[in-house]
C-alpha cells in the first residue's frame, strides 16, 4: 500500500532520495530519467509520474506536478512526507520581455503570486522566493553548459489565458483585474510567465525546504503565440540537462 494519498509512493521507493526535479509534464519524466543512472519507473497516478534514479550514486526522485499550483501543492506535500527537501523544477514558460528570446532559459528568483494555492500557505505579503544555494546551482550549471540564463523574477500565474492575458480564447475575454497586467508585468521588469513557481517557492520557503526553477523559453508574447515543436523539444532538453547537473552539484557539495 502507498505511504501518501495520490503518488502511489512508499518512502521505500525513494532510496533514502532527499532531491526531487519537478516537470510539469508527465512526458517530460522519462527524459529526464534518462540522464540519471539506473532510472527506474515507480509509478503514474493522474498526472504525478515518478521515477528513481541515481546520480553520482546518491539517490534523485523525478516525478511530474501536473500543470498549476494546486496540484503542484499535493505532489510537493507528499513528496515532503517521503522524505524530499529540496525541489528543482524544469518548466516551459512564455517571455515578455523583448530582450529574451526563444530557446534561452530562465532561472526565476521570485515569483509574483497570481496563483491562489500560494494563499493556503503564507499570507500574500509573504515572498514567493526561490532558494539561494539552488538558484545558484541552476545558473553554475546552465554555465558549464555554455547557456547564460537569464534569471530574475516570474509571473506565476493559475490560469494560461485570462492570468496571463491571452485573448486569444472563445469569449476574447480577460478579466478586468488582468486588462492591461502583462504590459504592467514588463514595466515592473518581470521576465516571464509560468504556472507552478508562486506556489513551490511559497510552500517551501515557508516551511524550511529548497527550492529552485529553471524554464525554457517556448514563447515570447511580444512576437508570437503558437510554439514550435521543434523549438520545444530543444529547449526542453536544453533545461532538463541543466536541471540535472544543478541536482548533481546539489548533491555533491
Ligand atoms: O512545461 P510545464 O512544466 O508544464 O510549465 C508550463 O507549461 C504549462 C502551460 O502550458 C504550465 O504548467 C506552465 O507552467
Ligand atoms: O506562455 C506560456 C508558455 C508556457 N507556459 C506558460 O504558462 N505560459
Amino acid at each position: 500500500m502507498a505511504d501518501v494519498f495520490h503518488l502511489g509512493l512508499t518512502r521505500d521507493m525513494l532510496h533514502g532520495a532527499t532531491l526531487a526535479i519537478i516537470p510539469g509534464d508527465p512526458e517530460r519524466v522519462k527524459r529526464i530519467a534518462k540522464l540519471l543512472e539506473e532510472p527506474q519507473f515507480l509509478a503514474s497516478h493522474r498526472e504525478f509520474t515518478s521515477y528513481v534514479g541515481k546520480l553520482d550514486g546518491q539517490a534523485v526522485v523525478i516525478c511530474s506536478t501536473g500543470i498549476g499550483g494546486p496540484s503542484t501543492s499535493i505532489a510537493v506535500e507528499e513528496l515532503a512526507q517521503l522524505g524530499i527537501r529540496t525541489f528543482l523544477r524544469i518548466g516551459t514558460t512564455g517571455a515578455i520581455q523583448t530582450k529574451v528570446n526563444v530557446g534561452d532559459l530562465i532561472v526565476s528568483q521570485a515569483s509574483v503570486r497570481l496563483d491562489g494555492a500560494s494563499q493556503h500557505f503564507a499570507p500574500l505579503e509573504y515572498p514567493a522566493v526561490a532558494d539561494f544555494s539552488c538558484t545558484s546551482a541552476l545558473v553554475a550549471a546552465a554555465r558549464e553548459q555554455g547557456v547564460e540564463p537569464h534569471v530574475g523574477i516570474t509571473a506565476s500565474s493559475d490560469t494560461f489565458y485570462p492570468g496571463q492575458e491571452r485573448y486569444d480564447t472563445v469569449s476574447g475575454r480577460v478579466t478586468q483585474r488582468f486588462q492591461g497586467s502583462l504590459k504592467h508585468w514588463q514595466e515592473l521588469g518581470v521576465l516571464n510567465y509560468e504556472m507552478e513557481s508562486a506556489t513551490l517557492f511559497t510552500m517551501c520557503a515557508s516551511q524550511g525546504w529548497r527550492a529552485a526553477c529553471v524554464a525554457g523559453v517556448i514563447v515570447n508574447r511580444t512576437q508570437q503565440e503558437i510554439p514550435d515543436d521543434a523549438v520545444i523539444k530543444a529547449t526542453e532538453q536544453k533545461a532538463v540537462t541543466v536541471v540535472v547537473e544543478a541536482a548533481r552539484k546539489l548533491l555533491t557539495a
